[in-house]
């Protein structure tokens, strides 16, 4: 009774409010450590009707552990063949992507590229084919090569619509703003840090004078350094066995719990992503993260950047240089390797 108890009390404190529309979300990547965390908390949202689980090796696996949860939605896991992919695909509202290998210490993001760009390359293919109108959520990194490729694929069977596609970034503002939080013995609730750019080392740009924060010297080194290699430190913790999953499926359940609550009608949903932007284009930079404004038809409104420090314009002019060189090289990728 009192487990019931708590179990209820931690599932309303997650994900509030009740869902009266019926969502298909399906996760391509399932049974990977992200996959699997990510599953369960999509389980435990009432706002997921039918949940879809696809994997190359044991996504009925996962789908049958997740159903028993008492909680309303269906659960399937789909066998690894064409017609798995298609029917987890189909009718879809929201497609998250997981799939690919993660990293190993020493290794960047970029060194994930030519495993991962054909692996999401192919799930988009899928995608486009069977869940055209979805809103898509690449999560395989690096996120700001992934996300070109899986536009391009869009383009190429004419279905692309820039306003549901998204790359997450969630999990370097929910670092951000627990960083802050253990500097400043705050509650991190309450934090809501920005960060723009991209999604990896010197592309990732917290703007912390945005929540009338001006930390100084070694000290606000630290932190920016902090945000943009979080992902190294867990890598380095995890010691070869990959990288983030428990805090990124954290991540990604909340930024497909704000997708569901727009398209329910519910207004000013704000969550950051790397989405087709018209911010920097001019500087080579077809994609970038900002925060945006989600509703019933995925991107709403990007928000501009807005006013920054000097310091902040330098690490985000930094960021663009890095950023276009990522993005390029998934267009290149996409076009010659269709
Ligand atoms: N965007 C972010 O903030 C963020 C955070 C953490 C990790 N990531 C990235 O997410 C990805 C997954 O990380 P992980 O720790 O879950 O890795 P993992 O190896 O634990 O899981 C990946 C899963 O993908 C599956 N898979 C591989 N190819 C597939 C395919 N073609 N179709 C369907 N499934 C396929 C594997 O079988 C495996 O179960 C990595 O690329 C990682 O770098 C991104
Ligand atoms: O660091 C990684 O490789 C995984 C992820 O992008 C993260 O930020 O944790």
């Amino acid at each position: 009774m009192l487990s019931r108890q708590i179990f209820g009390a931690v599932q309303r404190r997650a994900f509030s409010a009740s869902a009266s529309q019926a969502s298909k979300v399906a996760v391509l990547g399932a049974a990977g450590g992200i996959g699997q965390p990510l599953s369960l908390l999509l389980k435990l949202n009432p706002r997921v009707s039918e949940l879809a689980l696809y994997d190359i090796k044991g996504g009925p696996g996962v789908a049958a552990d997740v159903s028993h949860i008492n909680t309303k939605s269906t659960v399937k896991g789909y066998d690894p063949t064409p017609t798995g992919l298609k029917e987890c695909l189909t009718d879809s509202e929201i497609v998250l992507i997981p799939a690919g290998v993660p990293r190993k210490p020493g290794m960047t993001r970029d060194d994930l590229f030519n495993t991962n760009a054909s692996i999401v390359r192919d799930l988009a293919k899928a995608a486009a084919d069977s869940a055209p109108n979805a809103n898509v959520l690449v999560i395989s990194n690096p996120v700001n090569s992934t996300v070109p490729i899986t536009a391009e694929v869009f383009k190429s069977k004419n279905v692309y619509n820039p306003k549901r596609l998204f790359g997450v970034t969630t999990l370097d503002v929910v670092r951000a703003s627990r960083f802050i939080s253990q500097l400043k013995s705050t509650d991190p609730a309450n934090e809501n840090i920005t960060v723009v750019g991209g999604h990896s080392g010197a592309t990732i740009v917290p703007l912390l004078s945005q929540s009338g924060y001006s930390l100084e010297g070694s000290t606000l080194d630290d932190y920016v350094r902090r945000v943009q290699f979080g992902g190294d430190e867990v890598v380095q913790a995890k010691g070869g066995a990959g990288s983030a999953t428990l805090s990124m499926a954290m991540a990604g359940a909340r930024f497909a719990e704000s997708l569901l609550k727009a398209a329910q009608g519910q207004k000013g949903v704000i969550e950051p992503t790397f989405v087709d932007s018209p911010l920097y284009k001019d500087r080579g930079c077809e994609y970038f993260a900002s925060n945006v404004e989600l509703g019933p038809n995925g991107v709403e409104n990007i928000h501009p950047v807005g006013k920054i420090t000097d310091h902040e314009q330098k690490l985000l002019d930094v960021c663009l240089q890095d950023l276009a060189k990522n993005i390029e090289k998934g267009v290149k990728f996409a076009k010659e390797n269709p």
